[in-house]
């Protein structure tokens, strides 16, 4: 089985597929007469032929090392997954083309960060690392399954 190191999540490393958000640095602007900043507009949404939604996800927490046996894409939209706590979780991204998914990498997010994959980017469930594994997720609300699932000929095994 191959062997994927799962690395810190840094906006750089994962900018091929996404978005980083935290409130890290200087926000955009300063609102509510000061008392809070605003990190502004900070993710690409995407949504063909449908509409954004805000659900809430609640996820069993898993261990690493992890099997990894597939990723899912959605070719209709953007999906964001934001913590309602400050616990890590893992985030699996392939790349894409040729329409199979290429050697998945690997990120635990610190504390506070959440993601918002592209519209057809490859990525592996939601993960939490902690319980509850509370998310709330921006996704696509329309017609059609916009899910596309790849399961891989031989798992990968992704470590701390
Ligand atoms: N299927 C679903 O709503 N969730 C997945 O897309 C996921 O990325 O966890
Ligand atoms: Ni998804």
């Amino acid at each position: 089985m191959i062997k994927i190191r799962a690395q810190l999540l840094t906006a750089e490393a994962f900018a091929p597929f996404g978005d980083v958000l935290e409130a890290r640095g200087a926000p955009d602007k300063q609102i509510n007469q000061g008392l809070c900043g605003r990190f502004h507009d900070r993710a690409a949404l995407d949504f063909d032929g449908g509409r954004a939604g805000i659900s809430l996800f609640k996820a069993e927490p898993r261990k690493l090392p992890l099997t990894l046996e597939m990723v899912e894409r959605h070719p209709d939209g953007s999906q964001a997954f934001l913590p309602m706590s400050q616990d890590p979780f893992l985030i699996v991204v392939a790349p894409g083309g040729g329409g199979k998914p290429g050697r998945p990498t690997a990120f635990v997010t610190a504390p506070g960060q959440g993601v918002n994959y592209f519209r057809g980017v490859w990525h592996g469930v939601l993960s939490p690392l902690c319980a509850p594994g509370l998310f709330a997720v921006v996704d696509r609300i329309g017609e059609g399954p916009n899910l596309e699932e790849h399961w891989f000929d031989e798992p990968y095994m992704i470590e701390h």
